[in-house]
């Protein structure tokens, strides 16, 4: 259970160490989650591949800090420096997509391919992020765990695995108020449009035909913005598909990890 305070804030992080000779992979979360929903991905890669995953800012156990996007993606990076990790495949959901596009972007060295699950160059709007917010800062995170959760899962992962449904819950709702809506401004002022465009490097973008949060024609936007980017729509899967389906996140991350130059 490691932890880093590269700059202003402890961030908590897991290393699985693989064979350093090797590309490492690095999962970033997404929204009110914390580095516990890849471990049944992890656990179908390769043993000697290099492993990253962390608590971003205000979730998990990192320290919670006013943060805005460019912060996350700094903080990610500064995890790989620390470990030395370069030209990694890079899997981010949701806003975790968007700190791998804004990784990719700003620091080309550490990312040499990218697996976009679930997320966009562009997640929602301001009045939908300000709504969010102001309903958070009202009722904690309780009063909206449910609808949250509805985004989350497809109503046949609910009715097929309800305990994990209600312990994936908990872990929303163990998420600090403060350093969720820190998160929900961060992606509320996030727009990669431009800097998505310019990407060029392998890239493979999943979408879940059950996704309320970030729906396939979303996700199929961003795809089309990327040259060369290829498309999974998952049936009958909805924003998580590292807990609903780890088995085809897994293939699809060492497909593309397969094919990297
Ligand atoms: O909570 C949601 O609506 C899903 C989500 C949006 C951004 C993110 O990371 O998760």
């Amino acid at each position: 259970m490691p932890f880093l305070r590269p700059r202003d804030a402890v961030l908590h992080y897991a290393c699985r160490p693989g064979d350093p000779a090797r590309r490492a992979i690095v999962l970033a979360n997404s929204l009110g989650t914390d580095l516990r929903i890849w471990d049944g991905v992890i656990a179908r890669l390769p043993a000697d591949i290099p492993v990253l995953t962390h608590d971003k800012r205000g979730h998990g156990l990192s320290d919670v800090t006013p943060v805005d996007m460019a912060t996350h993606i700094r903080d990610c990076a500064d995890l790989m420096d620390h470990l030395g990790l370069r030209d990694a495949l890079i899997c981010g959901v949701s806003v975790g997509g968007l700190i791998a596009q804004g990784l990719a972007a700003t620091r080309p060295d550490l990312v040499a391919g990218l697996v976009l699950s679930n997320t966009a160059q562009r997640i929602g709007d301001a009045d939908g992020w300000n709504a969010r917010i102001a309903r958070v800062q009202a009722e904690g995170l309780e009063g909206m765990a449910d609808e949250i959760m509805e985004r989350w899962f497809s109503p046949g992962f609910r009715a097929a695995h309800p305990a994990d449904w209600a312990g994936y819950r908990n872990m929303l709702l163990r998420t600090p108020a403060p350093g969720y809506i820190a998160t929900c401004a961060a992606i509320r002022d996030t727009d990669f449009t431009a800097t998505t465009r310019a990407l060029r490097l392998p890239v493979t973008c999943i979408a879940g035909s059950a996704d309320q949060a970030t729906p396939p024609a979303l996700v199929q936007g961003m795809a089309e913005l990327i040259e060369g980017a290829t498309l999974h729509c998952l049936t009958d899967v909805g924003h998580l598909p590292c807990i609903e389906v780890p088995a085809t996140l897994a293939d699809l991350l060492l497909d593309l990890y397969g094919r990297l130059p």
